[in-house]
């Protein structure tokens, strides 16, 4: 089974009790959403391999590590996903962006993909598929599998609150794809809602409702 984390970091969890307050403005929540990307960056890019290398410095010879291995490739799913990639590129500034489009259907909750462009070596880069919300899982399921379907086979999933039972799809389809997420809530409402959550992150971000 694939490993969940929740990066529970003091500025994570602070930044976050503003973004879930419903009085927040859209421009507050979309520099929080950022913020928190970047955060969770941090701790999402800890495996990351190293090299040694032998540098001079101003004082001696010596040997140093850097950053060798797969190249990054940050996927948001549409649009919420979106507010979550300057973020990530803050910290990892050569990944490149994917995008994947979907909504979910207010009754069914089913996830219906309209939109998809990766990059061309989508296969040999690291993948982070990023969305704010984990809800019922259909639509980070639905992007993990265009993802595998195009040759992806490293990929993590970065969302900001997550639910029990979008963990446990995710886990259960997936069990090679770990999970960070900054929260895990409660339970979903019966509109597929996080609970409490912070409602819909896409109207949040974009200020549609
Ligand atoms: O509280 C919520 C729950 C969901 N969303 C949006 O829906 C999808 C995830 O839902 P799944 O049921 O996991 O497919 C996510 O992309 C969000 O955009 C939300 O905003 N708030
Ligand atoms: O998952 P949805 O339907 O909430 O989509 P969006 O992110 O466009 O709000
Ligand atoms: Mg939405």
């Amino acid at each position: 089974m694939s490993k969940f984390t929740v990066i529970d970091h003091p500025l994570i969890q602070h930044k976050l009790r503003i973004l879930r307050d419903k009085n927040t403005s859209t421009k507050d929540f979309r520099e929080l959403v950022n913020e928190i990307a970047t955060l969770m960056a941090y701790e999402v890019s800890r495996d990351m391999q190293l090299e040694d290398v032998e540098i001079d410095t101003p004082v001696a010879h010596t040997t140093v590590k850097q950053l060798t291995g797969k190249k990054v490739a940050v996927v948001p799913i549409l649009r919420a996903g979106l507010g979550m990639v300057d973020g990530v590129v803050k910290l990892i500034p050569a990944a490149r962006i994917g995008h994947i489009g979907m909504y979910r259907d207010e009754k069914t909750l089913e996830p219906h993909e309209y939109f998809i462009k990766l990059p061309e070596d989508i296969e040999k880069r690291e993948v982070i598929v990023v969305d704010p919300m984990l809800a019922t899982g259909g639509s980070a399921k639905d992007a993990i599998a265009a993802l595998k379907k195009r040759g992806a086979r490293y990929i993590k999933l970065m969302v900001l609150v997550a639910a029990p039972e979008g963990v446990k799809a995710v886990q259960a389809a997936d069990p090679d794809v770990d999970i960070f997420a900054a929260a895990l809530d409660d339970h979903l409402n019966d509109k597929g809602y996080i609970v409490p959550g912070l409602g819909d992150a896409g109207d949040r971000l974009f200020g549609t409702k």
